[in-house]
């Protein structure tokens, strides 16, 4: 039995289950559920705090769980990323007042407000830093405002937060986060945790690509295929049109506007673009 951890609030929630729906597993059918047996997968999914979860994996009482990179590095569990997910894209970026600080190291005898302490402090420590660390649970920019903090290490996702609140990124991103798929540190991966990964990176994979078919002539083929190479080969069949063939590929679903462009420059006709529902690669 496939023992998972998928987070039960935030950010990560409705799209950590739509992935494992789309994925064949099961989902809670309301947001109270805190287990969901799936006997069809031999799996149980256990719903809990994002920031929980890779605890709970790194003690190994579950083989696998869904949380953000940031905060699995934050927790210092002995747990470690399978494979990125793909959603949930953030990164935590040190902030301040206009005129504060140009860089990290300016942040050297100043307060530092987040809910991140575990990785900051260690980013810190690294970067050799002397700061002091404010842990708070959450809504870290009024720290500043009420004179809790001068600084604080917060998400960024779109930026808008940090712009409402008037406050500037320092430097590069500490962490660069997105949702992620973990497990206890140095475990092997069982058949149900294979069986999951396959089945995520199918997802993924349909997610990111999609179906291109097209006719054209025998002579222009290498040069189409040139600009649709595919994940492994393009499918080539014969058509019952003298001297023309079909070509089936896949494109990756960004770009393939240019990708049609392209193809009909090089003389292609009845270019049909399909979304791929799911596959396995
Ligand atoms: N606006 C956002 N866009 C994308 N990812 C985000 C955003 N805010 C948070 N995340 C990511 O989602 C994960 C969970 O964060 P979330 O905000 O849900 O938890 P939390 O801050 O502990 O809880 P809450 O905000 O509900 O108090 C983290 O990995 C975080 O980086
Ligand atoms: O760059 P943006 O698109 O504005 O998103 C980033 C904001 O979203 C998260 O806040 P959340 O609502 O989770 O509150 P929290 O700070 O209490 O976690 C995060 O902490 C930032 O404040
Ligand atoms: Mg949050």
């Amino acid at each position: 039995m496939l023992r998972l951890d998928v987070p039960n609030k935030g950010e990560l929630t409705d799209r950590a289950q739509l992935m494992l729906a789309e994925a064949g597993y099961g989902r809670r059918r309301d947001s109270k559920e805190l287990l969901v047996v799936d006997p069809d997968n031999a799996c149980e999914l256990f719903f809990l705090r994002p920031r929980d979860i890779a605890v709970y994996v790194g003690e190994g009482m579950l083989d696998a769980g869904i949380t953000g990179r940031d905060m699995l590095v934050d927790s210092g569990a002995r747990a470690e990323e399978i494979t990125g997910l793909g959603f949930g894209r953030s990164a935590l970026y040190f902030a301040a007042p206009p005129g504060c600080c140009r860089t990290a190291e300016d942040l050297n005898g100043l307060r530092v407000a987040t809910s991140y302490a575990g990785l900051v402090e260690k980013h810190l420590a690294d970067i050799g830093v002397d700061a002091r660390i404010i842990k708070l649970d959450g809504s870290v920019e009024t720290a500043i405002r009420l004179d809790v903090a001068d600084a604080v290490a917060d998400v960024v996702e779109s930026g808008t937060r940090l712009r409402e609140v008037g406050l500037e990124a320092i430097g590069p991103p500490v962490l660069r986060s997105e949702a992620v798929l973990i497990k206890r540190l140095g475990a092997p991966a069982e058949n149900g945790l294979r069986q999951l990964i396959g089945r995520l990176s199918g997802v993924q994979v349909a997610r990111d690509f999609v179906t291109m078919d097209y006719d054209i002539a025998h002579e222009r083929v290498g040069e189409a295929i040139a600009i649709t190479s595919g994940m492994e080969a393009p499918t080539v069949s014969e058509l019952s049109r003298d001297g023309w063939v079909a070509v089936s590929v896949m494109v990756p679903r960004e770009g393939h506007q240019r990708i049609m462009d392209r193809l009909w420059e090089a003389g292609a006709h009845a270019i049909l673009v399909t979304d791929i529902y799911v596959c396995r690669i």
